[in-house]
């Protein structure tokens, strides 16, 4: 007899025996990893980890190498994916995009323009009244709805990160995938970045955050993956993982790892 009383989430992705090799160098060396609808887990690596191959493997920008027998690379459930579709149930948030946003685009155009994957508005794109409700919403719980007419090049790196959340949340995802999230950002931008963050995370969203940086971790986040050479070096709860010697032999400098108030941080290199 089944007991479903205990049973996990199903799998958000499953990934098993997945390799990526290009342009002779392999990015992602038989990485098995499964993570679940509504999990809260971080993806820690230093820099060339292969964690951008991982997020693209993810977003099905790549795809194995090799299949065959072994080799799982599904997203819930599922083999094949479109693009569009899969980014209704996945929220991607890259720091990167920011940078694409040159024209005078506002807040709220960033905003709108997460539900035609597009960006920025172009006059091909029909807003409707249901978007426009949807972005007042979402204007409101990221609390920057009095910036939302200002164009994304006046806005400080932590404001517009914020916006960027926005587009990703417009399909109401069941997960927030962040990719290197607080670069560039400041103390103060990092201090709103983690309350939303952390807000987020408390609504029931999924998060999956990809850094380099221990105190990105949100206390949400009780599961740690650490990733090294394409390869996933440590998977297990937070406290287990994120030790000085597990941290050190990652990043390769002699480090000491403290617990303070929830957040992880490195000292001592
Ligand atoms: N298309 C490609 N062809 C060949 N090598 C690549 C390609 N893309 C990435 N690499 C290499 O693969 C390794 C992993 O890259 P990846 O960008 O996934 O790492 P990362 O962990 O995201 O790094 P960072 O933190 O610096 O962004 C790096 O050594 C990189 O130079």
């Amino acid at each position: 007899m089944t007991d479903n009383t205990h049973s996990s989430p199903p799998a958000l992705v499953e990934f098993q025996n997945v390799s990526v090799v290009r342009d002779g160098h392999r990015l992602l060396d038989s990485v098995s990893l499964t993570i679940r609808e509504g999990e809260h887990i971080a993806i820690l690596g230093p820099n060339g980890a292969g964690k951008s191959s991982l997020i693209r493997a993810i977003t099905r920008e790549y795809y194995p190498s090799a299949g065959g027998a072994g080799v799982v690379f599904r997203f819930r459930g599922r083999d094949t994916w479109d693009a569009f579709d899969l980014r209704s149930h996945l929220g991607v948030v890259s720091s990167d995009l920011q940078h694409t946003f040159t024209r005078g685009i506002s807040g709220r155009e960033v905003v709108l323009s997460g539900f035609f994957s597009s960006i920025g508005l172009f006059l091909s794109h029909e807003v409707t009244p249901a978007m426009e409700r949807r972005t007042d919403e979402i204007l409101e719980f990221l609390e920057v709805a009095h910036l939302a007419d200002r164009p994304m090049t006046e806005l400080s790196s932590g404001e517009a990160r914020r916006f960027l959340i926005g587009r990703a949340l417009v399909h109401d995802p069941s997960t927030l995938l962040l990719d290197e999230p607080t670069n560039s950002l400041d103390l103060a931008a990092l201090h709103t970045f983690r309350k939303t963050l952390r807000k987020i995370a408390q609504s029931g969203t999924g998060i999956i955050l990809v850094t380099h940086n221990l105190h990105d971790i949100i206390p949400e986040i009780s599961r740690v993956v650490l990733m090294r050479d394409g390869a996933v070096q440590k998977d297990g709860p937070k406290a287990d993982v994120l030790t000085s010697e597990a941290i050190a032999d990652l990043f390769r400098v002699p480090v000491r790892v403290r617990e303070e108030d929830g957040y992880y941080y490195a000292t001592g290199y």
